[in-house]
């Protein structure tokens, strides 16, 4: 296939897709593939609603109020940073704080609907992504999907819309701890619009980090394990980071909203695990490392 005149590949093997080009479905396919990423413009998720959100949740994060949503048993609402989760290969806790959103959790009184509006367009782009990766798919490796993919997620309450806010830097850092640590998402798609400032980076298949393409009002979009798992590591799940900004960049916040597309817990994965049974078993690794430090 070659690529049509709209799209470029970087060494990041991330394919940067428009979404109105009528190959868009067998490029996006080819660049999670690929590289585990997929950049996609012009698409239909309004960028004045993502900034809506970075805005309005910038000033949350400020205030005291978040303190009202603390985190809980159920996992809804406010991590501080002292709260915020050690990726199993960190030593140290990510330098952020993060909120989040399910659809029956909490939701703060102090912020307009905006981000769940967001989810909602973001959960059905999802779904169409998730049939384009489908459709796209060589049939050995289809046939191991025990549904279509895109039904995975159908009335799903599991995904999970995380707003992140990655503070300033002071300089008092301890040097091993990072935005955010290298680690792989649980989930089965990651639907991420491009951050307000830099830092997401992959690890390509020659073992390189290089910079996600940044583009502002763009989207990223990434494997999770979960897709890794089911489609017996035809779609790998890439490792990924935030590093930490240098120069007048580091006096800024970043904030980044990624939503992680999680199948209903019964969905099948593989011969050895159901979407529940896996997520299960990552969470208890995370919870292990959190006791660890
Ligand atoms: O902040 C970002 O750009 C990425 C965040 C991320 O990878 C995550 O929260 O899993
Ligand atoms: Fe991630």
């Amino acid at each position: 296939m070659t690529l049509s005149g709209q799209s470029s590949v970087g060494e990041s093997g991330v394919i940067s897709v428009d979404y109105r080009d009528p190959n868009a479905p067998a490029l996006f396919a080819r660049s999670l593939r690929q590289s585990g990423f997929g950049v996609l413009r012009n698409h239909p998720i309004p960028q004045d609603l993502v900034e809506q959100i970075y805005s309005e949740w910038l000033a949350f994060f400020d205030g005291d109020d978040k303190m009202k949503y603390l985190v809980g048993e159920k996992h809804d609402g406010y991590f501080p940073p002292h709260r915020a989760e050690t990726a199993k290969t960190g030593k140290k806790r990510d330098l952020k704080e993060y909120y989040h959103i399910y659809s029956w959790g909490r939701y703060p009184d102090e912020v307009s609907d905006a981000a769940r509006r967001y989810y909602d367009l973001a959960v059905k782009l999802a779904a169409e992504l998730l049939g384009w990766v489908e459709d796209n798919t060589p049939p050995e490796v289809k046939a191991k999907f025990s549904i279509p993919l895109p039904d995975m997620i159908e009335g799903s309450s599991g995904s999970l819309f995380r707003i992140l806010r990655y503070p300033p830097l002071t300089g008092e850092e301890d040097p091993d701890a990072v935005r955010a640590h290298a680690h792989e998402d649980i989930n089965l798609l990651t639907v991420l619009p491009s951050a307000n400032e830099r830092g997401l980076q992959l690890l390509n298949g020659a073992g390189e980090w290089v910079d996600v393409p940044f583009d502002f009002g763009t989207l990223v979009i990434n494997t999770g394990d979960m897709l890794q798992e089911a489609s017996g590591g035809y779609y790998r799940s890439t490792t990924h980071r935030v590093i930490n900004p240098t120069g007048d960049a580091a006096k800024r916040s970043r904030v980044s909203i990624p939503l992680f597309l999680q199948p209903r817990p019964d969905v099948v994965l593989s011969e050895r695990h159901t979407a529940g049974s896996y997520l299960a078993e990552r969470l208890a690794e995370l919870a292990r490392n959190d006791k660890g430090m």
